[in-house]
């Protein structure tokens, strides 16, 4: 930031992920779902600091929170995310072995070449597929994603919003990399695309690799994962079994309760106030301004503990949370 000064849009941030299975991670825009994805792909900015690990590939398949063996990251194809040089990254593991469907996809295509070149290059680059069978492979890439053949031939500026998502969608799934983070794959898309973004991927996991989905789209989520990941304010509040949190017991971290309650088909009721500026974080727990639970102890930060970060969680069949907070109100001069 200006000023020499650093905000932390990220802290503690720990889950695993096992080939087979999908992580949703939902949370209020700002919360630092897609600098998370950044930083697994090192592709954060140059001032950026980095703390920690994040290991890829090299372990047995876990399942449920189990924990690795020692010694279980240290097979040779093992890559800490974190610590990786560029060189690796670039050579080996960026669309290798962890494929992105970005945010932003217009900004990620090349300007200046054609959905079907990018297509066709990357194919090659990344398959083995013959020189002669390259064309056809890339339609089959665009079909994937529901691209239409018709428009192959123009260039990223000439694409809507939502079939630049698609191109994008279509350059992701080409190598079938071990691990595919979709950063809002179903951002522009109408109904009958959401639905055909999201068979694909969970095509993708049933082939026993794994997503990592970034999405604003909770119905999309239920749909597609296998465990659910709650994001506020750089922070994971609540990692839970998605038939839990979309089940019976519910969510159980208040935010997390709030944020499904706000969906149409359940209360339709958002939650008040707003997420506060990273610069400028309540002490403690940084939802305690918006919940209605808050007590002394939440002026100390509650750690992931149960998959709950919450000094006070809901417990099954607790009555609903929405309504205005009982303590402080939400900051004031946000304006998002
Ligand atoms: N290069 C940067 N310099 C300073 N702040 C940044 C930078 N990149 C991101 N941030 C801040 O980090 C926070 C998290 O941003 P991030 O893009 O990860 O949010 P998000 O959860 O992906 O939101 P959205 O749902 O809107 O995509 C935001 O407050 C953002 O302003
Ligand atoms: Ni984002």
């Amino acid at each position: 930031m200006r000023g020499n000064r650093y905000i932390q849009a990220v802290s503690d941030v720990s889950f695993d992920l096992a080939a087979g299975e999908c992580l949703a991670l939902v949370g209020e825009s700002g919360c630092g779902k897609s600098v998370l994805a950044s930083a697994l792909l090192g592709l954060l900015p140059g001032n950026a600091q980095l703390r920690g690990g994040a290991l890829l590939g090299g372990g047995e398949q876990l399942h449920d929170g189990a924990q690795p063996e020692p010694g279980a990251f240290e097979a040779r194809d093992a890559v800490d995310l974190i610590g990786a040089d560029e060189r690796t990254m670039a050579g080996t593991v960026r669309g290798r072995r962890i494929g992105l469907i970005p945010q932003s996809p217009a900004a990620h295509l090349s300007p200046v070449r054609t959905v079907r070149a990018q297509l066709e290059e990357t194919v090659r680059e990344l398959t083995g597929t013959p020189r002669r069978e390259v064309r056809a492979a890339a339609l089959a890439a665009a079909g994937r994603a529901a691209f239409p053949a018709g428009h192959l031939d123009h260039y990223p500026h000439q694409l809507s919003g939502g079939l630049a998502q698609r191109a994008a969608t279509a350059l992701a799934l080409v190598a079938d990399a071990p691990l595919l983070i979709a950063d809002e794959p179903t951002t522009g898309l109408d109904r009958e695309l959401v639905e055909h973004t999201v068979t694909e991927l969970r095509r993708h996991v049933d082939d026993g690799r794994a997503l990592l989905m970034i999405t604003h789209d909770l119905a999309a989520a239920e749909r597609i994962a296998d465990r659910v990941a709650v994001m506020y304010a750089g922070r994971v509040v609540e990692l839970a079994p998605g038939r839990d949190f979309f089940g019976g017991p519910g969510p159980r971290h208040p935010y997390a309760h709030g944020l499904r309650a706000a969906l149409p088909e359940r209360d339709f009721v958002p939650i008040p106030g707003m997420p506060p500026e990273l610069g400028a974080l309540p002490a403690g727990c940084a939802f305690a301004p918006r919940c209605t639970r808050t007590e002394e102890a939440c002026a100390q930060t509650p750690e992931l503990v149960d998959g709950t970060a919450c000094h006070f969680p809901l417990t099954a069949g607790a009555p609903a949370v929405v309504g205005a907070p009982s303590t402080a109100a939400a900051p004031e001069g946000d304006d998002r």
